[in-house]
């Protein structure tokens, strides 16, 4: 069994992470709930300092995970900085800011890092895009922007689509199922 610690503050991820892996993968998984920093930059370079900033505390196996909003019209933004566009201007303002753009596009990016613990190492990335459009909330209030994100070939946002769907076509499955590749054909380092 391999050691895998999550970090994460958001519970509401760490809910899907859980139900996504089920009991797939021989992890011997734990989480711990720790506010990492916000880094700024290009999600790649973000997933990447959070995971060896995580490593610093776990000093051992560790993985990290950002989710971006990215909007088509406005060149990908607000993409990691969403947290802050919610936590100001909540669903409802971030549909808003669409609102003078005919191009309602957008997708959700995950990216996962996962370090073995060792600073000289690479830290290794895993990502998965959902794409959909911006739309008037609907649906619960749980979960961040989930109200106003509606993925392509779907009528209903991820906030009103039942959990076991969006698990199965989410941004945040199809990164963890590039990990769990990545673990099966990986021997213990
Ligand atoms: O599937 C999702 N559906 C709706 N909203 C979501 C989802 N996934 C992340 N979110 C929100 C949480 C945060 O407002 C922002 C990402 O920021 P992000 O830094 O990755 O998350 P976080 O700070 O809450 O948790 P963490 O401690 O893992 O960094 O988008
Ligand atoms: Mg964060």
């Amino acid at each position: 069994m391999r050691d895998l610690v999550f970090i994460t503050g958001n519970a509401k991820k760490l809910e899907e992470v859980v139900a996504i892996l089920g009991n797939s993968v021989g992890w011997n998984f734990t989480a711990r709930k720790i506010d990492l920093p916000e880094f700024q930059g290009e999600s790649d370079e973000i997933s990447r300092e959070k995971c060896k900033a995580a490593a610093q505390i776990v000093k051992g196996p560790v993985i990290v995970e950002d989710t971006c909003l990215c909007f088509n019209a406005l060149k990908g933004l607000p993409g990691p900085y969403v947290k802050w566009f919610l936590q100001k201007i909540g669903p409802e303002g971030l549909h808003r800011l669409l609102a003078d753009w005919e191009d309602k596009s957008a997708y959700a990016l995950c990216t996962f890092a996962y370090s073995n613990g060792d600073p000289s190492r690479d830290v290794i990335l895993f990502r998965g895009r959902t794409d959909g459009t911006i739309v008037s909330p609907r649906g619960s209030r749980d979960f961040g922007w989930d109200p106003i994100f509606q993925p392509t070939d779907y009528n209903q946002t991820y906030a009103e689509l039942p959990k076991d769907v969006k698990n199965k076509i989410s941004h945040r499955s199809k990164a963890i199922m590039a990990m769990a590749e990545y673990f099966k054909n990986t021997t213990r380092e």
